[in-house]
């Protein structure tokens, strides 16, 4: 969408082996809260942040909020002992970010510190569908297609961007990334209103407009994509001792999947050249557990790499006419 909106005269296509609802970002919470990357400067994580906030509070604050599948939900973050950063990077993003009072604390007997917000989630599935049909609005083709290798695209398309998740491990041998498997409960549980995460990020429950997404787990190098059920029990029982009203939840779906995670979100751009041919290349994948939070703000450097191919492009067209 970032690409379609800055260059509308480019003809686009979207290639996918997986499309919604069968990608990692529908098995996402969809939550706005940002998790640090050790490999790129906090100011740039903070840029990307705001930028997806302030793209979805656009939209949260309009007609399409709900058929989006975006909305505002405030909550806590607790913690069992005080923090050794009590103001996170991104506390004046979401907002009205306070320490949490002795009144509130006393909802979680096991929990010393708190911090209460107001922030954006995503409900991914409808999210997806949405963005989905406004590309094919714009006239951008989508096809169901496995890509083996970049360079087989070289004949039909100048300039690939490559957004392959945790994909891109096998399409481009990216041996940075790795996958931190994450198995999740989505649940009917209409009366939670309020989101509710372990400070220590293994436990959360995110209430969402039909579901409550409770989690969670985070196994580094799993590859497996089964639902484990000793997990799924154990995932209720840390979320029944935060909120024990989940006790009656219902119709308990159990998903699974492989975050896309790096030091830092690959964004760079590339030339490949084979025999005199050339394919410009954009990537922009890696962001582990951040996905959602950074999306609009990543998207948007990747539309501005892809300007630099143009310009490279033209530049190269217009002096072979020399
Ligand atoms: C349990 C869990 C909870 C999470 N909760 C949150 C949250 O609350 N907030 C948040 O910000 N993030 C969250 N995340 C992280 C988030 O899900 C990811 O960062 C995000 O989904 C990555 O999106 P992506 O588009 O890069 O990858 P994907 O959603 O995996 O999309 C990649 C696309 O590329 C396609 N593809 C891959 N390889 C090829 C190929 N060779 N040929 C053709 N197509 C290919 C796939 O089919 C797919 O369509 C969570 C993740 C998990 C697992
Ligand atoms: O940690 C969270 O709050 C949710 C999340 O992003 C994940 O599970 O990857």
């Amino acid at each position: 969408l970032c690409v379609a909106d800055a260059f509308p005269a480019c003809s686009l296509a979207v290639l996918a082996e997986r499309f919604t609802p069968s990608t990692t970002s529908d098995v996402a919470a969809g939550m706005l809260i940002p998790h640090t990357a050790p490999g790129t400067p906090i100011h740039v994580q903070k840029q990307w942040f705001k930028e997806t906030f302030t793209h979805l509070f656009a939209i949260s604050n309009s007609a399409e909020a709900s058929e989006a599948g975006i909305h505002l939900v405030s909550g806590w973050q607790v913690f069992k002992s005080t923090p050794g950063e009590e103001l996170p990077f991104w506390s004046d993003v979401v907002l009205g970010f306070r320490t949490m009072s002795e009144a509130e604390l006393q909802k979680f007997p096991q929990h010393r510190y708190g911090q209460a917000f107001t922030t954006l989630k995503c409900d991914c599935p409808p999210y997806l569908l949405w963005m989905e049909k406004r590309l094919k609005a714009k006239g951008v083709q989508m096809y169901t297609r496995k890509v083996a290798n970049l360079w087989e695209l070289h004949s039909e398309y100048d300039i690939v961007v490559n957004c392959a998740g945790i994909g891109a491990h096998q399409l481009v041998g990216d041996q940075q990334l790795f996958p931190v498997r994450g198995q999740v409960l989505k649940v009917h549980a209409p009366w939670v209103k309020n989101f509710v995460r372990d400070g220590d990020g293994l436990t959360y429950i995110y209430p969402g407009i039909s579901r409550v997404t409770l989690g969670g787990t985070r196994e580094k190098e799993s590859w497996s994509l089964s639902p484990d059920p000793s997990t799924s029990k154990d995932i209720f029982g840390r979320c029944c001792s935060l909120e024990p009203s989940l006790q009656a939840a219902q119709d308990v779906k159990v998903q699974v999947g492989l975050r896309p995670s790096r030091a830092s979100v690959r964004l760079q751009r590339e030339v490949w050249s084979q025999g005199g041919a050339k394919l410009l290349v954009v990537h922009n994948y890696g962001h582990g557990s951040g996905g959602f939070s950074m999306h609009w703000g990543t998207a948007k450097e990747a539309a501005q790499l892809v300007g630099e191919c143009i310009a490279a492009l033209q530049d190269s067209s217009s002096r072979a006419k020399l």
